[in-house]
């Protein structure tokens, strides 16, 4: 029998599968089983929760003399996750096999297929042969008959195949995601990430880890937390999804630079931050933005969101009735915008935490999964020695917003314009300034980047400065529960209490 702790139970939700064991002769002269004529027996493979939201495969076996009453307990366990109706059974997996370390067809043969396989979950797997594979073939296939859509790799992998299913539930339901106003219709057919990429943040900030068997027990459970995105857009064009960071200036242009360097593999974003630090370039422009009041939480908040979070449940539900009230008219037009005019190191605007191992607290500690609003964080002109102290307190306990040039605001909407744009939709023609040099004339030292940055839109680079943005709530739902809080308090499960069960 497999060791397991005393006094555990395992809630049915957690079961994995069940199985009659076939029991060889080794097995049936160990301790008190030996003296049975004929025993019986059935294994209960179920989640063990480990530190740091680490989930595993763990099995216990139990014996009988009695070959009915065995049947009987197989029957009615495999009954009771029979009623599980939440769970995944046809799953379209896709694989990135060039992803981070280019692990991810292995990850996903060793690890994910015997768990997918031992849970009785049948796959059609896919393994990408070039970018937007994924994405193209979400727009063809027959989706209906799957349960769920997972992608093996990083965020570049989830983003590919977020974009691919939003793209075909626009286009089966006739909205033009160019319309920047469009009642976008939401996606419920579910997401697993199996961690495979450089950065796994989406699923790091949504599971608590990034680990692959971890990602792949949540699917067999079949988990569901909804998730905010954000649509993003230049004029009439759709741009793209975001649904972690969009940021300019600091974020932007590390991205930029980092594209040029892939040859340094991960490194070359350790390389790009320092550089882009030393660079300490200033963007001016205008931001406007429609503050989040139907949320009850703010950005200053000390509590993070986690499993089963009652702001996120209340903000939807108060979006619900909103949208009610005001039918399908928007509303959102009328509603007070702020302008904020500056020169900024960086404009950040986060869905969620953005945690990450380097960073467990993330950009925006008390960002919300599904609230239906985005973190604005405005870091303002300061010295590098300031900015230096601001990126620090990432990766400490102290509050990284407490600094005079930071201000964070929550929001479900924003507007951003360089200053550039702005000049040059008022057709000031100083060609001389556009022409020699990057940098302001008039105060050489002050590090004012005339030129643009450029926006990272979860890890890709936009192709325009001026964008407007909406934060759609609930939008899309992956097979994640967020993150719980202490997970492993909650979860001493132990034998007796599942032996309690025969
Ligand atoms: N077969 C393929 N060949 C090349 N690119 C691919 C392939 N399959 C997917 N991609 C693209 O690779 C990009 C990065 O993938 P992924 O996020 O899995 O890895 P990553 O190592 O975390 O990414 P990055 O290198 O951007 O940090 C995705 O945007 C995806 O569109």
């Amino acid at each position: 029998m497999s060791p397991v702790p005393e006094n555990c139970f395992v809630p049915t939700s957690e079961i994995i599968a069940v199985e009659e064991t076939e029991l060889n002769k080794k097995q049936r002269n160990i301790g008190k089983w030996q003296k049975m004529a004929k025993p019986h027996a059935f294994t209960v493979y179920y989640v063990k929760k480990a530190r740091n939201h680490r989930w595993r495969c763990s099995d216990v076996t139990f014996w009988c003399v009695d070959e009915h009453l065995c049947n009987q307990w197989i029957q009615a366990l495999k009954e009771l996750l029979e009623m599980q109706k939440s769970r995944p059974k046809h799953l379209l997996v896709y694989i990135n096999p060039y992803g981070g370390k280019r692990q991810g067809k292995s990850i996903y043969e060793q690890k994910v297929a015997p768990l997918f396989s031992l849970a009785s979950i049948s796959t059609d797997v896919v393994i990408t042969e070039h970018a937007n594979h994924a994405k193209d073939n979400l727009l063809e296939v027959n989706i209906n008959k799957y349960d769920g859509v997972v992608c093996v790799g990083g965020d570049g992998m989830f983003s590919e195949v977020m974009h691919g299913l939003i793209g075909r539930i626009q286009k089966d339901s006739g909205i033009d995601q160019n319309n920047p106003k469009a009642p976008l219709v939401q996606c419920n057919i579910r997401i697993g990430i199996i961690p495979a990429g450089s950065t796994d943040c989406i699923c790091y900030s949504t599971i608590g880890i990034s680990d692959p068997v971890t990602s792949a027990l949540h699917i067999i459970v079949g988990d569901c937390q909804p998730l905010d995105v954000s649509s993003v857009h230049h004029n009439n064009t759709f741009l793209k999804y975001s649904v972690s960071l969009l940021g300019y200036g600091f974020y932007g242009d590390i991205l930029k630079d980092s594209e040029k360097k892939r040859w340094m593999g991960p490194m070359r974003y350790d390389y790009s931050g320092f550089k882009t630090f030393l660079s300490h370039h200033y963007y001016e422009g205008t931001i406007s933005f429609q503050p989040a009041k139907h949320t009850l939480g703010s950005p200053r908040d000390k509590d993070s969101c986690r499993t089963g979070c009652y702001i996120c449940k209340k903000s939807e539900q108060q979006l619900a009735e909103q949208h009610k009230e005001c039918g399908l008219k928007h509303e959102e037009d009328e509603e007070e915008w702020k302008v904020i005019k500056g020169k900024f190191l960086a404009i950040n605007a986060v869905n969620m935490s953005c945690a990450c191992p380097r960073s467990p607290k993330g950009l925006s500690p008390a960002a919300h999964l599904a609230d239906g609003s985005a973190d604005l964080i405005l870091v303002r002109k300061c010295s590098r020695f300031d900015f230096l102290r601001y990126l620090v307190r990432h990766t400490n306990q102290d509050d990284q917003f407490d600094f005079s040039f930071v201000d964070v605001y929550r929001v479900k909407s924003f507007q951003f314009t360089s200053k550039l744009s702005e000049d040059n939709e008022s057709n000031i023609t100083d060609i001389g300034k556009k022409r020699f040099g990057q940098f302001c004339r008039d105060h050489p030292a002050c590090c004012c980047n005339i030129a643009n940055s450029t926006w990272n839109c979860d890890g890709e680079t936009l192709d325009s400065s001026a964008i407007q943005v909406r934060v759609h709530c609930q939008f899309v739902k992956l097979f994640a529960r967020g993150i719980e809080e202490n997970s492993k308090d909650e979860a001493v499960y132990s034998q007796s209490s599942i032996e309690q069960l025969l």
